[in-house]
């Protein structure tokens, strides 16, 4: 564990450009020791490219990084030692059998979990002798973020870890996140699951075109009026109404009185996290003067623990 209180991941105007595209576009931010950070952000925002520089698989082309004291670009095999890997891409080291890999991959470790504890911990017990070409999406997943997690790192990244899981499954992974918290591994994590984001993260950043558009807790996002109830209907005159409140019964009796009656389509709303975060994108791409785009990327490495980064 880091006992240092220096953040274990220091980003200061984090520049990323692809030719002339800007993939970031000054990013700020700390995680701190023992937290778990979740970005969040929709395709093509930037979440790979930070976690894939964090890591050490793409150099900035501007800014200062610090992850764990060091450039990650050009740290050594001890420091990698520290860090844990789940990129996006699934092992592809198919022909051996899950418990093989964990074995292997744990003799490069100073201080590494026990194999047999990591494949219960990830609910691949059952399926430990199989080759891993013969499992299931879902399963070749949990693989991988057993092979992220077999050097007992301190700081793990994980990037959009449970796509492709099952609800148990996904449940069983949070368990087993929570549980690292709890050992002191500081986490990054990159999701499109709001509801992981508010189950695991102590604080999120919200990426959008290259850029951290709020951070905070996800109580905080959007600011404090952002949960305020919306009372919606429909007026005299036919025209659609809706107005914020934080006393919508009064605004809702007021409006009966006025009308007479029930007013026509009444709905009372209190907006939810995805309002909430969607709400923050469209204010995003409003002043961005474009809407956030789907992007194919190319050349993305494979990032998987048991190939690129050991
Ligand atoms: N190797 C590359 N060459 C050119 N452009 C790239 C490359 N890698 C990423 N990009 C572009 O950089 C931008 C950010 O991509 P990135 O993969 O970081 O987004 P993301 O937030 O992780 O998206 P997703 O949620 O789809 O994984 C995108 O516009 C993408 O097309």
């Amino acid at each position: 564990m880091n006992h240092t209180s220096d953040p274990v991941v220091e980003v200061v105007d984090l520049r990323k450009s692809y030719g002339a595209k800007h993939a970031l576009d000054g990013l700020d931010f700390d995680i701190r020791t023992g937290e778990i950070f979740a970005l969040l952000g929709p395709n093509g925002a930037g979440k790979s490219t930070t976690i894939e520089i964090l890591e050490g698989f793409r150099t900035p082309t501007s800014g200062h990084v610090r992850v764990l004291g060091a450039s990650p670009w050009n740290a050594d095999a001890a420091w990698r030692a520290r860090v844990g890997v789940v990129g996006q891409s699934t092992a592809d080291i198919d022909r051996f059998s899950a418990r093989e890999l964990l074995r292997h991959f744990a003799g490069f470790y100073p201080d590494p979990r026990d194999p047999d504890e990591v494949l219960e911990a990830v609910g691949l017990a059952p399926h430990a002798g199989a080759r891993v070409r013969t499992l299931s999406g879902g399963q070749k997943r949990r693989v991988d973020v057993a092979l992220g997690i077999i050097g007992r790192p301190e700081l793990l990244f994980l990037d959009e870890p449970t796509t492709g899981f099952d609800p148990e499954a996904r449940r069983r992974f949070w368990t087993l996140v929570e549980s690292l918290r709890t050992d002191g591994t500081t986490i990054l994590l990159t999701t499109h699951y709001l509801d992981e984001a508010e189950h695991l993260a102590d604080r999120v950043g919200v990426i959008a075109g290259g850029r951290l558009v709020e951070i905070g807790t996800l109580r905080e996002l959007g600011g404090p009026e952002a949960r305020t109830p919306v009372v919606s209907w429909r007026d005299a005159d036919g025209h659609h109404r809706s107005e914020r409140t934080h006393t919508p019964a009064a605004l809702v009796s007021e409006l009966a009185a006025a009308l007479g009656g029930e007013p026509p389509e009444l709905s009372v709303h209190r907006p939810t996290l995805e309002d909430i975060y969607l709400d923050l994108l469209e204010a995003h791409a409003a002043t961005a003067g474009s809407s956030a785009t789907v992007d194919e990327h190319g050349g993305r490495p494979t990032t998987n623990a048991g190939t690129a980064t050991r």
